[in-house]
């Protein structure tokens, strides 16, 4: 009897798998998009491009456009979902106008499924994000632009002490990680962690950060991984990776923080300005359920996620390239000097930076280079989606990305390269695109409903980072062949 259950399972899963590539190749409802059939078969295409492809996780972005080369500007490019390489159609998917759905699975990618980023339905994101955005206007950054600044004197500070004159070189992107970590959480939940003062600025939370990051394409095809580890109790994290005790340490510091926010609120329910993105969400008119200190929690841990490697990469890819061409360095500096004659006195963000023509134009160049997100954030509609002689049924996973965007060759001529030219005199889009300005595609914040909340605070660190350290100090590479080499790397191993 067993052996005949045995034998039923053993042709049992053969029998099903052959049934179902059949259904997925020709009765799904997107079995007529054009694609790779093995694509189309099976979700193992797409997680071996992003896990396993040269051993450096997240290739299946560059490969997509190698797709897009062979099949046209629609590609299926997994059972569930479709691929478009059009600017045009870029805010027909990121769009405020309809609420778009995230896929399910992705709630776990980042370890933290009550987050804004992680919500999947609409209308719960849109109750969820009402109660931050207050927080993060641009009036509010501009206010709190000093404690940016602090930050930036700080880290400029360590570098003269420590680095400069003893003549050490120092790792950027440890250096950017403490920096952008530090404004985040002062800014964001008053909490003062000093990341800044770690020798090297090696800090086991910049170190944990990393080993996050590397667990994002796992957790994103194969979301049961991100949840079991989730259930692993504390303690034993601690022992089996004692790197993540920093994260740790700091969850549970955020748990306090709820915990107080709600005593403070107590105390007094009324308030003019709200300390704490926590504060905020409380006093917003959230349900009850909403404002559970786990949840809370989560909010307030996750904008460290959200917000720390993309402004860290940002400012890695900016300086790299500044220093990397003499013209651009020059011309920056030149800006610099002659806007702050004293390299101790900075100018504040709402009056001088914005007037700084070369800087702003250095700073969209980064953000176009460094991409924000390069790996897509699909989107689910109800409504049938119409894309050429195309249509996408209700349901559909529908994908666009920075990367392909800021690679387009029309927008963007020699898109690798580091032209801060590209954005001066805010320059209209190139035939086809020229009706609108070039910036409408810009795309590393994304767009619609689920746009970066938080690209105010990146834009003001970047501008008061970059500001400081290139009008403080003269740069250059302590190994330039060391330096290009770590940094090929990283671009191509991606989230
Ligand atoms: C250069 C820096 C940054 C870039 C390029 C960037 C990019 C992005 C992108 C592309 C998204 C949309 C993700 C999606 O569609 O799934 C996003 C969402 C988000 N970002 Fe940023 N981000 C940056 C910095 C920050 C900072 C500093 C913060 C925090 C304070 C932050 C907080 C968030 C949050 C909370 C979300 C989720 C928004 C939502 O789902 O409504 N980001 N970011």
């Amino acid at each position: 009897m067993i052996l005949s259950l045995y034998a039923l399972a053993v042709l049992a899963i053969p029998l099903y798998l052959v049934c179902l590539s059949i259904y997925r190749l020709y009765f799904h409802p997107l079995a007529g998009i054009p694609g790779p059939k093995l694509a189309a078969i099976t979700g193992w295409y797409e997680a071996y491009f992003d896990i396993f492809h040269k051993g450096l996780g997240g290739q299946y972005t560059f490969y997509i456009r190698e797709l897009h080369a062979k099949y046209g500007p629609i590609v299926r490019i997994s059972p569930q979902e479709v691929h478009i390489d059009d600017p045009n159609f870029y805010s027909t998917i990121y769009t405020n106008k309809q609420g778009l759905d995230k896929p399910d699975y992705l709630k776990w990618r980042f370890g933290a499924p009550s987050a804004l980023f992680s919500t999947p339905e609409h209308h719960l994101h849109r109750m969820r994000r009402a109660a931050q955005e207050p927080f993060f206007a641009k009036q509010r950054i501009i206010d709190l632009s000093p404690v940016i600044q602090a930050k930036a004197n700080k880290m400029c500070n360590r570098l003269a002490e420590d680095f400069m004159d003893k003549a050490k070189p120092v790792i950027l992107d440890n250096l950017f990680a403490s920096y952008v970590a530090d404004v985040t959480i002062q800014y964001s939940v008053d909490r003062d962690f000093n990341w800044l003062g770690h020798p090297e600025f090696e800090s086991p939370f910049v170190q944990a950060i990393r080993s996050l990051k590397d667990m994002a394409h796992p957790s994103t095809q194969f979301p049961w991984l991100a949840r079991a580890a989730a259930a692993v109790p504390p303690s034993m994290v601690r022992r089996l990776q004692p790197t993540m005790s920093s994260i740790l340490d700091f969850q549970e510091d955020m748990r306090r923080l709820v915990i107080d926010a709600i005593r403070d609120l107590e105390k007094v329910p009324t308030s003019k300005t709200d300390k704490t993105v926590v504060h905020g969400i409380l006093r917003s008119n959230m349900p009850k359920e909403e404002l559970h200190i786990e949840l809370l929690k989560d909010h307030a841990v996750s904008l460290l996620g959200a917000g720390v490697a993309s402004a860290q990469w940002t400012l890695t890819i900016a300086c790299f390239h500044i220093i990397n061409d003499a013209e651009v360095y020059k011309r920056l500096k030149d800006e610099l000097v002659h806007a702050m004659p004293d390299p101790n006195i900075s100018i504040s963000l709402d009056q001088g930076f914005e007037k700084l023509p070369y800087l702003m134009a250095c700073v969209d160049e980064a953000i176009r280079l460094a991409c924000g997100q390069m790996t897509r954030s699909p989107r689910i509609s109800k409504k049938p989606i119409i894309y050429n002689n195309y249509i996408l049924p209700p349901g559909s996973h529908i994908s666009l990305d920075t990367w392909h965007m800021h690679h387009n060759p029309i927008l963007y001529p020699q898109s690798f390269s580091f032209d801060p030219n590209r954005w001066l005199g805010d320059p209209q889009a190139p035939a086809p695109y020229q009706n609108r300005p070039l910036k409408h595609y810009m795309t590393s914040f994304g767009k619609g409903t689920r746009r970066c909340i938080g690209e105010n605070l990146a834009r003001a660190e970047i501008v008061i980072g970059l500001a400081s350290l290139f009008r403080r100090f003269d740069w250059e590479f302590f190994s330039r062949s060391h330096f290009i080499f770590s940094y090929m790397t990283s671009v191509e191993s991606t989230i």
